[in-house]
């Protein structure tokens, strides 16, 4: 696998999209982004649920798209006996090239903890495929207190993950998100920092890109462009036209 450095904006659906609205957001999609260069110069996900990844996969294939796709979660065993679980192998198989694991609600409504979320990682990274790894402070507060809540987060997921693996850590302070705005930019670019300075993120061979995610949207990334790679979008992306107009601050600041 190759390291990557670059800038990347996407967008989880989470549980909100009907398979219409899937496929509806997928064109309207594909058909803004056809006015941005080929390749374009950042890398753009899109993650919509289990059940749309294969129709979204063939969407992707016939417009030739760039657009990575993504899952929502996966489980840590390549197969066996998980009634309900997906094997990373078969989101390999379909075309997935970024899943995401530990995320808040996983965290917080499915009992999933940092021994889980970093099997998960690993096991995404060992199907040769990227990590987007959620973490982030349950409440707001000081950014050395942010920081060291977190670090028992990374250093987890690193300790799991083949040191060489390109990784990316979407940072979702808990309480941002679902929020009507996202947290403040000199917070975010504090605890970033404090990120990229831990002993298990600075000293291994692989990339380690950190995006921004909680109620982010237009106007955010020009403010934290100095400190963060990219941003993660849910509700504040729904409406394609926001969600491009976003994807062009990330490419332009
Ligand atoms: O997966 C995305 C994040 O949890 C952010 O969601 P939100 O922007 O709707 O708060």
């Amino acid at each position: 696998m190759t390291t990557s450095n670059r800038r990347l904006i996407g967008l989880s659906s989470k549980m909100y999209f009907s398979l219409d609205k899937t496929s509806t957001y997928t064109s309207a999609l594909l058909t803004a982004l056809s006015s941005l260069p080929s390749p374009p110069p950042v890398d753009i996900f899109l993650i919509p649920d289990f059940v749309t990844l294969v129709p979204t996969a063939q969407q992707l294939r016939e417009a030739r798209s760039d657009v990575w796709l993504g899952a929502q979660d996966t489980h840590w065993e390549d197969h066996g006996a998980y009634t309900g679980e997906v094997s990373p192998t078969v989101l390999r198989d379909v075309g997935v090239k970024i899943v995401e694991v530990g995320h808040a609600e996983r965290r917080r409504l499915f009992g999933e903890d940092d021994d889980i979320t970093a099997k998960k990682a690993a096991a995404v990274a060992r199907n040769d495929m990227v990590p987007l790894v959620c973490i982030g402070e349950e409440t707001e507060g000081d950014v050395r207190v942010a920081v060291d809540e977190v670090q028992v987060q990374v250093d987890a997921v690193m300790a799991a993950v083949d040191a060489a693996a390109d990784v990316v850590l979407a940072y979702e302070p808990v309480w941002a998100i679902g929020a009507s705005q996202p947290a403040g930019e000199e917070h975010i670019l504090s605890v970033v920092a404090g990120i990229r300075n831990l002993d298990s993120v600075k000293n291994r061979p692989g990339s380690t890109r950190i995006v921004y995610g909680g109620s982010a949207g237009p106007g955010l990334f020009e403010r934290l462009s100095s400190g963060v790679d990219g941003l993660f979008l849910g509700r504040f992306g729904h409406d394609v036209a926001q969600f491009v107009r976003t994807v062009k601050e990330v490419i332009d600041a």
